[in-house]
């Protein structure tokens, strides 16, 4: 075995960053690679070709210089993968290839990190109108590249989600093997324009790793119709299940969105302290995996809001460890609720809803 790579240790369940160090990821923390950005070409109405040869065998940005400085700065030498990766490559019935476990997965461990092999700013690529020179612009990428980022993109906020005109489209190739389903096992997020996956959930060995393509809160129908306007039939195990098995969950579905609007009306006075818990249930119920934290987010401040200081606390305890995963250890909703844990009491929600009542 080389030196400083771990041998993979299966006993050690808790550990959930990787749990070895790539050859990789070694070479890089021993011999850092010097940055080359080459660009601005190929202009069009301002938005430009920059390209890096040497990073992570290669990026390109397809951006106006403004952004391209701002993306530039990120830290593109990342990889902090779990290795040897636990999943293999597999032809999936009726979804062509797809990534299946090929060891059991704890909850919360981080499986890929990646940074995009390309990075397209959206607007400029829609007002570039007229098609031909679209595709001429786009081509210089590669062959069939409009169509490859269409299904293959993560979008990506380069400078805050609300700013207008920085939405981007990021390429991740590896993370696009990833098939569809509506109750995935595997959640991503995106930090500058690094992207992490980690498990939602405990796997075993033999699953399929999903992410969803969706919003996993839509209806049944609703869900099955986003799938079919990305060009095919879901063929996950809740779409393909049985008809009870869809009405149970689109029930459920409603009754968290119903719980979701009372919980946020503070003249809604249905609420009681148990409301939230039972927000948090059927998300469980639901196997709504990546999105727990805000579910128990919504419990613990619920409990606050009625005064109960020793719940409040079992829940902002659960979220945070949910926020960690969903978010990032250091996320600002995980310290938030770390935060609420450590003194319910000292919390501005504390008792505000209990003294309505009154
Ligand atoms: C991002 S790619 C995923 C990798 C793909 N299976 C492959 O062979 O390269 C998305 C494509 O995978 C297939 N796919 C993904 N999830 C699916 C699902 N739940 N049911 C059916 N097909 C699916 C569809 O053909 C879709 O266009």
């Amino acid at each position: 075995m080389p030196p400083g790579i771990c041998p993979w240790d299966p006993t050690i369940q808790s550990l959930r960053t990787p749990a070895c160090a790539s050859p990789e990821m070694i070479r890089r923390l021993v011999q850092p690679l010097p940055t080359q950005w080459k660009g601005p070409e190929q202009c069009v109405n301002g938005t430009c070709v920059f390209s890096n040869a040497v990073q992570n065998g290669g990026i390109s940005l397809i951006t106006s210089p403004q952004y391209a400085h701002i993306i530039q700065s990120f830290d593109f030498d990342v990889d902090a993968s779990a290795y040897p990766p636990p999943y293999y490559t597999e032809t999936i019935d009726g979804k062509g290839i797809g990534l299946r476990a090929n060891r059991s997965i704890g909850k919360g461990e981080v499986l890929m990190v990646r940074v995009p092999t390309l990075v397209a700013q959206t607007e400029p690529l829609v007002e570039l109108e007229v098609r031909d020179r679209r595709d001429a612009f786009m081509g210089q990428m590669g062959r069939d590249i409009h169509d490859k980022i269409n299904t293959n993109a993560f979008e990506i906020f380069v400078h805050g989600a609300d700013e207008k005109g920085t939405r981007h489209l990021g390429a991740y190739p590896d993370v696009a093997k990833f098939n569809h389903d509506c109750r995935p096992n595997v959640h991503y997020r995106i930090a500058e324009t690094t992207m992490t996956v980690v498990a939602a959930r405990d796997i075993l060995e033999g699953e399929e790793l999903t992410i969803s393509y969706v919003d996993i809160f839509l209806p049944s129908k609703k869900r099955k119709e986003r799938i079919r306007s990305w060009g095919f039939e879901c063929a996950c195990a809740l779409c393909q299940g049985p008809k009870n098995e869809t009405i149970v969950s689109d029930k459920r579905l409603r009754r968290i969105e119903q719980l979701k609007n009372d919980l946020n009306d503070f003249r809604e006075m249905r609420v009681t302290a148990e409301t939230g818990a039972e927000y948090a249930a059927l998300h469980e119920a639901e196997g709504l995996h990546a999105h727990l934290g805000s579910a128990y987010t919504r419990a613990a401040l619920n409990f606050a809001l009625f005064g109960d200081e020793e719940r409040s606390r079992e829940y902002a305890l659960k979220a945070a460890e949910e926020l960690a995963i969903e978010k990032g250890p250091g996320s600002a909703d995980a310290q938030a609720m770390r935060g609420l844990a450590e003194n319910p009491k000292a919390h501005w929600t504390w008792g505000k809803r209990r003294m309505l009542e009154k």
